[in-house]
């Protein structure tokens, strides 16, 4: 094919091209303009600006800290507005619409439930109430033309001390629509030992679990959550690269770490805009992304917390067809990768990879061929596709 890679896939294809979201925080990811309504319905005066696109602005300048714990910092203002049955509800079902609106078709939302009871909900009625929501948002997706699947991770905040309790939850709850557990919240002096209980626990269930590790701290965190918690993927993960040496002559050998996650297939939640802001990667260019891909780890493409860092999904390929001239054969190869690693049933994986995925970036693929008379070939092809 002598036109290939005359084209990147554009923002139009990039947006219509089905993806799949595993590292999606539903307290990072409401619309500004509902959190200002929530604080006036909910009589909470503590937010910084009333203007939703003020206060967009500000989550984003605040979230770009160059540190994690003050990223954090900023969802005590998304917490606070989120006590209620009605409000946890409204946000899980915009959570949905959004990300359908994305062109997401499979998504994992999590959430520590244990941030939500300071107005006297309990640990099942948040659970519930979300649950609804995404109900809801799936509901109102479909009749916008859209398709989307949403399963909830119950997180447990790390410096607390409820992680057996919150993973108990996410069993009670494992057929109604939580597919998994995670921890989260600031990563270093808090290793996931700490909750070593709550993981056994987990695998004496033969539920699933991810762990936030090697973000803010490095290779002693991702070994601990593999190799003593047993965790089925690393939220970020992207310190795995401290574990590789790349030589002048570009030869790249793999540490005794490195070498475990890429033999196991353990997948990588990559986040990377988040990971700018919070100083785990200088710039987009530089991200670890760009070698753990050539280096055929199992990659995902993820958001985090879509209002501290203003994105989505499609902007997150969009940096990444921009900075690695990624073709739609890379994101149908990161798509396929995410889904190959969601916490559903494997039938399920399956069917959403061959009958939903492929067939999405098949179509996409396809456009090319017709294209009005005389325009350049845009084929989206590279060689080392799945
Ligand atoms: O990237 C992150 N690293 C660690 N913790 C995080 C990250 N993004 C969000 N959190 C925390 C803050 C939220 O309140 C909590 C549950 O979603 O998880
Ligand atoms: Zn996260």
């Amino acid at each position: 094919m002598t036109s290939e890679t005359t084209t990147l896939p554009t923002s139009e294809q990039i947006l219509r091209a089905p993806k799949v979201l595993l590292h999606d925080h539903l307290d990072g990811g409401l619309r500004p303009a509902t959190v200002v309504e929530l604080a006036r319905e909910n009589g909470y005066e503590g937010l910084p600006e009333t203007d939703p696109e003020k206060l967009g602005i500000w989550f984003r300048e605040a979230a770009d800290s160059g540190s994690l714990e003050r990223y954090l910092e900023t969802f005590a203002h998304t917490c606070a507005v989120m006590q209620t049955r009605d409000a946890l509800a409204r946000v899980a079902a915009e959570c949905a619409e959004d990300l359908a609106a994305d062109g997401v078709v499979y998504a994992e939302v999590r959430y520590a439930p244990e941030q939500h009871l300071e107005q006297g909900l309990t640990l099942e009625e948040v659970v519930e109430a979300v649950n609804e929501g995404f109900r809801e948002g799936e509901r109102r997706a479909r009749e916008n033309g859209h398709r989307i699947r949403v399963g909830a991770l119950l997180t447990a905040m790390r410096h607390a001390a409820r992680a057996l309790e919150i993973a108990e939850l996410a069993n009670r709850y494992r057929d109604t629509g939580v597919v998994g557990f995670d921890i989260a919240g600031a990563e270093a002096g808090y290793p996931p030992t700490r909750h070593l209980d709550a993981f056994e626990y987990l695998k004496r269930e033969n539920n699933h679990f991810t762990i936030h590790a090697g973000e803010a701290f490095g290779l002693p965190s991702i070994w601990q959550a593999l190799q003593w918690c047993g965790a089925d993927r690393l939220g970020h993960g992207v310190r795995i690269i401290d574990d590789i040496e790349v030589a002048d002559d570009g030869s790249v050998k793999l540490g005794r770490l490195a070498s475990y996650v890429r033999d196991k297939r353990i997948p990588l939640e990559m986040c990377p805009t988040s990971n700018l802001q919070t100083g785990a990667a200088p710039s987009y260019a530089e991200h670890p992304i760009g070698l753990l891909r050539r280096l055929q780890f199992r990659l995902t493409v993820n958001t985090d917390n879509r209002l501290m860092s203003g994105t989505n999904m499609s902007r997150e390929f969009e940096h990444l067809v921009k900075t690695f001239r990624y073709t739609l054969d890379d994101m149908q190869w990161f798509t396929v990768n995410a889904m190959k690693s969601a916490f559903i049933p494997f039938d399920e994986r399956l069917a959403m990879i061959n009958d939903v995925i492929k067939p999405g970036y098949a179509e996409l693929r396809a456009e090319w061929l017709f294209r009005p008379q005389g325009a350049t070939a845009p084929v989206n092809r590279s060689s080392d596709s799945v």
